[in-house]
């Protein structure tokens, strides 16, 4: 069944309850700051396995220390919707245990 784009309120509603995330070129996107780079290779990991579970996938960048994604929503025309949302809460779920803020 195809998700319906969420609507400008609907958005700033979810991102009310999602610190750190923002609404960047028509995607949800946040940035992660860990300890070292192989804390963030480990959240990387992390993240695939939860994209994978949600058959979900974000445009997920490592950096030296960085973790970053950005999603939206393809077969939805590149909207946003609730499984954005669903996303980025599992991904502010495991972040503190990686130590990512
Ligand atoms: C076949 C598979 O379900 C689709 O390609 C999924 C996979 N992951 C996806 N991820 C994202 N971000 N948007 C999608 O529309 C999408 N579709």
């Amino acid at each position: 069944m195809p998700v319906a784009p969420l609507s400008p309120q609907e958005i700033e509603e979810r991102l009310a309850g999602l610190p750190g995330w923002s609404l960047d070129a028509g995607r949800l996107t946040r940035s992660y700051r860990l300890a070292s780079h192989f804390a963030a290779t480990a959240m990387v990991v992390h993240v695939a396995q939860v994209q994978e579970e949600l058959d979900h996938h974000s445009d997920l960048t490592l950096g030296y220390n960085t973790v970053s994604l950005a999603v939206q929503t393809h077969s939805a025309g590149g909207a946003v919707t609730e499984k954005d949302v669903e996303l980025a809460r599992r991904v502010e779920d495991l972040a503190p245990g990686h130590g990512a803020h």
